[in-house]
């Protein structure tokens, strides 16, 4: 059966890099049979310039119905020009709420070619090999109430609201403790118990969770502040990490500099298994739309490329195509090829283009 990936580059690097994951994707098409038909669909603010919506209802027809999305990044500088309920319709957030992709993988490694790119001494992150598991449909982002409101007085309030139900926190769980037991065996569930309800009633749905059904998995807890200092100080220290929406975002930020670049950083968000075991799947590189680099061909595609590798894994259901894939990056690591986010001063830079290129070379030349 061939799956349907609907493409969506969106704003700023989101084309460029994009561009680069659909070539590698079509090396495997190609070379490797992979069953796939990817079409790019335009939404956001390339569409509201073009169509006058950001979301054409074909579009929205055709997230809905795929097997998975390959997103690039949203983010224009002239969004603001654009009304407030046209961008909603065509928001990341939509999307994600609309696929009910509730688990975020934010898979981190630190790749050996790169210890001298990292901010951190090579011996604090040699090894590290990391993944987020991001409560991606509620929280902070989609609670309610919300929005700006008048008080008596005629100044202003802004209001978000932090909330999580039982399930909600109950199937995020079920998943990190589940993908923990097929790597090394350790969660480590970010909360802020100490301060907020929602975050005490998830370190008490976690621990019930682990204790009924995963008593084999080892479970800590850390404070989310704590966890930012932890991810630099000891990234070596984590296996699988489980957290919600909000501190999910800001914690895969902090650990993109165990690498030097968020250009680096992967994602693919995934739902429920349906009736046929298939999950609805979005996978984005975690970086926006990088204004102070778009248009310049220089953006590192790498984030995009393994965000295809994790459709290959996750999606295609091909675990060796998606290993191969990551091996691939490694040896275009190892061989020296570079983006300006990760070279050394007086290292030669690749393009965007470049780097996929080298990507695609590696792919060739392995056995
Ligand atoms: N998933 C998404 O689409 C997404 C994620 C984050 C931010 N955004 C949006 O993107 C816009 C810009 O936000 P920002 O600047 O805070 O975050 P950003 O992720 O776009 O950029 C942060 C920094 O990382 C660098 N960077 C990002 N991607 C890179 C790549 N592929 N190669 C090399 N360097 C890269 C940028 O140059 C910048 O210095 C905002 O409108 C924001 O809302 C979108
Ligand atoms: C663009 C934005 C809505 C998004 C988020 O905050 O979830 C981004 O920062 C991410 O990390 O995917
Ligand atoms: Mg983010």
């Amino acid at each position: 059966m061939t799956l349907d990936i609907v493409v969506l580059p969106g704003d700023g690097v989101g084309p460029e890099v994009t561009d680069e994951a659909v070539r590698v994707l079509d090396w495997f098409v190609a070379k490797r049979g992979v069953p796939l038909r990817m079409t790019r669909h335009l939404f956001g603010s390339a569409s509201w310039t073009a169509q006058g919506t950001t979301m054409p209802d074909e579009t929205w027809a055709a997230i809905m119905a795929a097997d998975a999305l390959l997103f690039g990044a949203v983010g224009s500088l002239d969004q603001k020009q654009i009304p407030a309920e046209e961008r909603r319709k065509g928001s990341l957030l939509r999307m994600r709420k609309g696929l009910d992709v509730f688990a975020n993988l934010r898979p981190v490694r630190a790749w050996p070619a790169l210890a001298e790119s990292s901010p951190f001494k090579a011996r604090t992150v040699a090894g590290a090999d990391l993944i987020f598991v991001r409560e991606l449909t509620a929280g902070m982002y989609f609670g309610t109430p919300r929005g700006i409101e008048t008080q008596a007085d005629g100044t202003r309030r802004g209001v978000n609201t932090h909330t999580y139900t039982e399930a909600e926190i109950a199937r995020v769980a079920r998943f990190a403790l589940g993908l923990a037991r097929t790597r090394r065996n350790h969660l480590t569930s970010v909360d802020k118990a100490n301060v907020m309800e929602a975050g005490a009633l998830w370190r008490e749905v976690v621990t019930a969770i682990h204790a009924a059904e995963f008593p084999d998995v080892t479970l800590e807890h850390m404070l989310a502040d704590n966890c930012a200092l932890q991810l630099g100080r000891a990234p070596t220290r984590f296996d699988v990490i489980v957290t919600d929406n909000l501190f999910g975002d800001l914690l895969s930020d902090c650990a993109g500099a165990i690498n030097g670049s968020l250009g680096m950083l992967p994602s693919a968000a995934l739902s429920a298994p349906d009736a046929n075991g298939r999950r609805r799947a979005l996978y984005e590189p975690i970086h926006g739309s990088a204004p102070d680099i778009a248009g310049k061909g220089i953006a590192n595609p790498l984030g995009a490329i393994l965000s295809a590798a994790l459709l290959l894994r996750w999606t295609a259901q091909a675990p060796a195509e998606a290993d191969r894939l990551e091996a691939a990056v490694e040896a275009a690591l190892a061989g020296g090829a570079r983006t300006a986010d990760i070279a050394l001063p007086g290292e030669p830079v690749l393009s965007t283009r470049a780097m996929a290129d080298a990507v695609i070379a590696a792919l060739d030349a392995a056995p």
